[in-house]
């Protein structure tokens, strides 16, 4: 165990048939599962995106800036409080909410660019 490994392909252990096989099949099950939950979390970043581009087109028609900080501030207290209700990391919480209205802001200033030029 004390031998630092860079990388285990699992699935290859789960072929081997040696005294680690047992571990990489469980490691291959749980593994559906976080496919599933990705697909789940990546459905629902696309649903976000669609309502936040909603949100870019009515502010670029009212000439209202992307950002708005203070929302975001309210967004990341409660996304922290709600992550330490659930045992998450409030830090990974917040990391996620940074991350999608970024996206968010960037696909605004497009929209308001395109606004500016018509
Ligand atoms: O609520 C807004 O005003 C948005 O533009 C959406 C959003 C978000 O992604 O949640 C994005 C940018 C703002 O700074 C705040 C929040």
């Amino acid at each position: 165990m004390s031998d630092a490994k860079m990388e285990t392909v699992i699935d290859d252990q789960a072929q081997s048939g040696g005294p680690q096989s047992q571990a990489a099949r469980q490691v291959e099950e749980l593994r559906a599962d976080v496919d599933t939950i990705d697909a789940a979390i990546v459905a629902m970043m696309a649903e976000r995106f669609r309502v936040t581009h909603r949100i870019g087109l009515l502010k670029a028609q009212a000439g209202f800036a992307s950002a708005d900080m203070h929302r975001e501030s309210a967004q990341i207290a409660a996304l922290r409080d709600k992550a330490d209700d659930y045992g998450l990391d409030p830090d990974l919480a917040e990391a996620y909410l940074h991350l999608v209205a970024d996206a968010a802001k960037r696909d605004h200033e497009r929209l308001a660019s395109q606004a500016n030029s018509r």
